[in-house]
């Protein structure tokens, strides 16, 4: 892969929300976030994924790493800057490194530097293409005085790893997923399962050790696995960013050991038995967070006036992430289910999603429904306790942020990890099946029922348990907890004392 010869880096400790793009164009003395010292003490270097799915969890984490003191630097390209300013504002002693997106063969110019913003089908080229970061990112570890002593990687952003192993310093894969899919996409990455038949979606892969020897269907499995294409370039360098990944030298997931005790407790053999540290769930453990992710479209404190007007439990909130747009037939069966079901709620719509015409008029006349459109700020909805249950596509940080907050789930995974994280919600009770897959338009009219039955008596033992689930996720991320004990213990690692 070619790296763009014309690549700059730079940096800042604290980048103003509008940065003029000048502020980026030329190298800066590594000084000017006082890391440039040459103490020989901690220095962090943190690489996210431009998603918003993986870089919120992953600035939580560094919240917390520099809340405990280590200092920081997050590398990110000069598209993603302005998404750093809540974290940098939180966080004024974290420094960035901010790179020139890198030019490359399998993306058009300008298409964007963060997946919000890409069409699906460029997702896997524009993961191939950040690799090309490296040789920037190796550069300007070399150049700093206060050298970089480990590196806290994305599990998209694995090619860290040969850096990490130049520099001689300790790699850790941080996952945003859970400890279950952080063993199975590594499985399926080393051993490359295939089909007998192309045409056979329904054959099972067996994770044989995976605790539970847990099957999925191939149509299940993680998207960005089932297209690989043998020899391609794109297609091998993912893989070769899953394998970097398995080099590293120890894991971190959002995840708590309460909710996937079999999977934290013992050495799993695809992670090569290394310690992985469950430090969630993050959203929990980092409260002071304004504008996580985005402005909202709507103020919290009005959604939030409104929710007071509704019973325990009452509400249903709907959003399905950060990427997912529901087709014009989805977009309809929910909002026909939201109606026939004659349940409260609040939907979160992605742009991209088309709510049908009237719908939206005909919930707010009967006080019974909240369209926000845009970025809505679903950690304070999920908290307020009107929330009682959650249509979700699964995403992990959706799904752990309403752990977090005792709400049940009604669940639709549509790719990637979410089939997992259905299945370990299953595990858990906290869940009721509403649909599966990206393609499918379920009938409204059987939606409808789950809904109603949900908020309703029927509903109560599988809410109870998620009720139940919070306090234990509360408990994880407090002094003494779990996570709280390995996120102690990633510090140590962190501060090379272990
Ligand atoms: O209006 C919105 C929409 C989303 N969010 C936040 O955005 C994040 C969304 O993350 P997630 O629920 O995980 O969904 P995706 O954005 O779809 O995340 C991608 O990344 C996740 C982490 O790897 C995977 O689990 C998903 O399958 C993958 O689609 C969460 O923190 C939400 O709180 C908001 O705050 N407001």
């Amino acid at each position: 892969m070619q790296i763009s010869s014309s690549v700059l880096c730079s940096e800042f400790s604290h980048l103003p929300v509008a940065m003029p793009s000048s502020m980026y164009a030329a190298p800066q003395a590594s000084a000017s976030n006082g890391v440039g010292n040459g103490d020989g003490m901690p220095h962090v270097l943190v690489v996210p994924y431009p998603a918003q799915g993986h870089m919120l969890p992953l600035l939580d984490l560094a919240a917390l790493l520099s809340a405990r003191g280590l200092a920081l630097t997050v590398a990110v390209t000069a598209g993603n800057v302005r998404l750093l300013a809540p974290f940098l504002a939180a966080c004024p002693s974290v420094a960035t490194v901010v790179l020139p997106f890198p030019s490359s063969p399998f993306l058009p110019a300008g298409c964007g530097e963060n997946t919000k913003d890409l069409p699906a089908d460029l997702f896997r080229p524009f993961m191939a293409s950040l690799a090309a970061l490296s040789a920037p990112l190796l550069s300007w570890c070399k150049s700093q005085s206060r050298g970089v002593t480990a590196i806290v990687s994305d599990l998209f952003t694995g090619w860290t790893l040969p850096l990490a192993e130049e520099l001689g310093v300790p790699h850790v894969a941080f996952s945003c997923a859970n400890v279950h899919y952080l063993a199975t996409t590594h499985s399926l990455w080393r051993r490359m399962p295939t089909r007998r038949r192309l045409d056979d979606a329904d054959g099972t892969v067996t994770f044989s050790e995976v605790p539970g020897s847990p099957s999925f269907p191939w149509r299940s499995l993680p998207w960005m696995f089932r297209v690989h294409v043998p020899g391609d370039e794109v297609s091998e360098t993912i893989r070769r960013i899953f394998l970097w990944n398995i080099e590293s030298s120890c894991f971190v997931a959002n995840s708590f050991a309460a909710l996937e005790a079999a999977y934290v407790e013992r050495p799993l053999p695809d992670l090569m038995a290394k310690r992985v540290f469950a430090v969630g769930a993050l959203s929990d453990a980092v409260r002071n967070c304004d504008e996580r992710g985005g402005k909202p479209a709507v103020a919290p404190a009005k959604v939030a006036a409104w929710l007071d007007g509704f019973d325990d439990g009452a509400v249903v909130y709907v959003c399905f992430g950060s990427q997912q747009a529901l087709s014009p037939s989805q977009a309809a069966c929910v909002a026909g289910a939201l109606a026939l079901s004659s349940v409260a709620f609040v939907w979160a719509v992605r742009s991209g999603t088309v709510v049908p015409e009237g719908f939206e008029a005909a919930a707010t006349a009967a006080s019974r429904g909240m369209v926000i459109r845009g970025w809505a700020p679903q950690v304070e909805i999920l908290r307020h306790r009107a929330v009682g249950w959650f249509l979700t596509h699964c995403g992990w940080n959706s799904v752990l942020e309403a752990t977090a907050a005792g709400v049940a789930m009604l669940t639709w995974p549509m790719g990637a990890d979410q089939f997992i994280n259905a299945s370990v919600l299953a595990e858990a009770g906290v869940a009721v099946p509403v649909a599966e897959g990206a393609d499918t338009a379920p009938d409204a009219g059987k939606m409808a029922s789950v809904m109603a039955a949900a908020v309703a008596k029927e509903g109560e033992s599988v809410r109870k348990r998620a009720v139940e689930l919070g306090r234990n996720a509360a408990a994880a991320v407090a002094e003494g907890g779990t996570s709280h004990n390995d996120l102690e213990g990633l510090v140590r690692v962190l501060s090379d004392v272990d």
